[in-house]
């Protein structure tokens, strides 16, 4: 199945653009919307620069696709066959949102969240025809990250998301996730990932730099190309169970934040949008450090997808 002729993305700011380029690049008519004119202004060259690195990775252009920016969003919901809601992570929002989306568009249209882990059951809880509703999880870079989670609510129509899943084949990787767990798959994982991490630089176990290094050449590197679930077949069950057993008890079990993300979040050292965060960035090395993270992506993309998966 090719992606719907007509789609709406509600939300351009990070995610936003990416999502349309690479609707528009499989053909798609994409209305952009935001409530900011600023966004919409940088969500232009946004999609210039993921169009761009779609051509790098050699993926086919569909006659037909386009995106406009539209700050109605009466005007970017007409005619949608699928709506793509993008807003802040704020469920309060995200309900409003919907409902506005729910009120401009027929009921059978799909209405897919991008929510990074809100239960979807919890989303739908305000909309008239919840079975329409289906979370859509893209990860950041959407257009180059091609693996979507799929994830239904209690009311999710089956065909929704049978529907939704034929649309990321058609653009990528499915993973549905059959429950509805907080985070669930991609960022429960990765947020176990991040808080050990954390938990070892807190410890003094290793700096930042070094971790980042373990990471990437190690268990990075390598999962890329060995899922989890092969990996511990690859490894041998029975290792597993004799590294897990002293292993699971010993690691990080912290329930709230990181101390250190607290205290680098009250000094506003957020990171590349504050040039400090867990490293500091000289003038003009944000902009190097994205260009080279999105260099790599697209040469590593390159490279596995020369593989055939394991
Ligand atoms: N940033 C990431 O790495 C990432 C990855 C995957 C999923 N997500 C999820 O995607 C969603 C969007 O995240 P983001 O990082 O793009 O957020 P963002 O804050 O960068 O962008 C959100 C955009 O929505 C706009 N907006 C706010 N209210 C609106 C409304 N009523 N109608 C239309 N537009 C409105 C804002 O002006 C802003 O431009 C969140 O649910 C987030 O958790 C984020
Ligand atoms: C830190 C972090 N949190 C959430 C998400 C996606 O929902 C991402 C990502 O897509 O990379 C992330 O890095």
């Amino acid at each position: 199945m090719n992606v719907p002729g007509i789609c709406a993305v509600i939300g351009s700011g990070t995610m936003g653009p990416g999502i349309a380029a690479l609707l528009a690049r499989h053909g798609s008519e994409v209305r952009l919307n935001d409530i900011s004119q600023e966004a919409l202004d940088r969500a232009e060259s946004a999609c210039t620069a993921a169009s761009g690195a779609l051509d790098q990775l050699g993926t086919p252009v569909t006659e037909g696709g386009s995106v406009s920016f539209e700050l109605d969003a009466a005007a970017a919901l007409d005619g949608a066959e699928l709506v793509i809601e993008a807003v802040p992570e704020e469920i309060g929002l995200k309900r409003r949102v919907l409902e506005r989306i729910e009120a401009a568009v027929g009921t059978g249209v799909v209405i897919a969240t991008n929510t990074s882990g809100i239960p979807i059951s919890d989303m739908a809880a305000a909309m008239a025809h919840p079975q329409r509703l289906v979370g859509m999880h893209w990860s950041n870079p959407p257009h180059l990250i091609p693996m979507i989670e799929v994830i239904r609510g209690e009311r999710t129509d089956p065909a929704v998301e049978t529907a939704t899943v034929a649309i990321v084949e058609a653009l990528g990787y499915k993973a549905v996730v059959e429950k509805e767990v907080p985070g669930f798959v991609e960022n429960r994982v990765l947020y176990a990932i991040m808080r050990e991490c954390l938990s070892l630089v807190e410890q003094g176990v290793a700096s930042q730099e070094d971790i980042d290094t373990c990471v990437k050449w190690g268990i990075g590197y390598k999962l890329a190309v060995i899922g989890p679930m092969r990996l511990l077949d690859m490894a041998g069950l029975d290792i597993y169970s004799s590294v897990s057993g002293y292993l699971n008890p010993d690691l990080s079990d912290e329930k709230g934040i990181s101390p250190l993300v607290t205290k680098l979040t009250e000094q506003n050292r957020l990171g590349m949008k504050t040039e400090d965060g867990m490293y500091p960035y000289a003038e003009g090395e944000v902009a190097a450090k994205r260009a080279d993270i999105l260099r790599g992506l697209v040469t590593v993309r390159k490279a596995l997808s020369e593989i055939t998966p394991v």
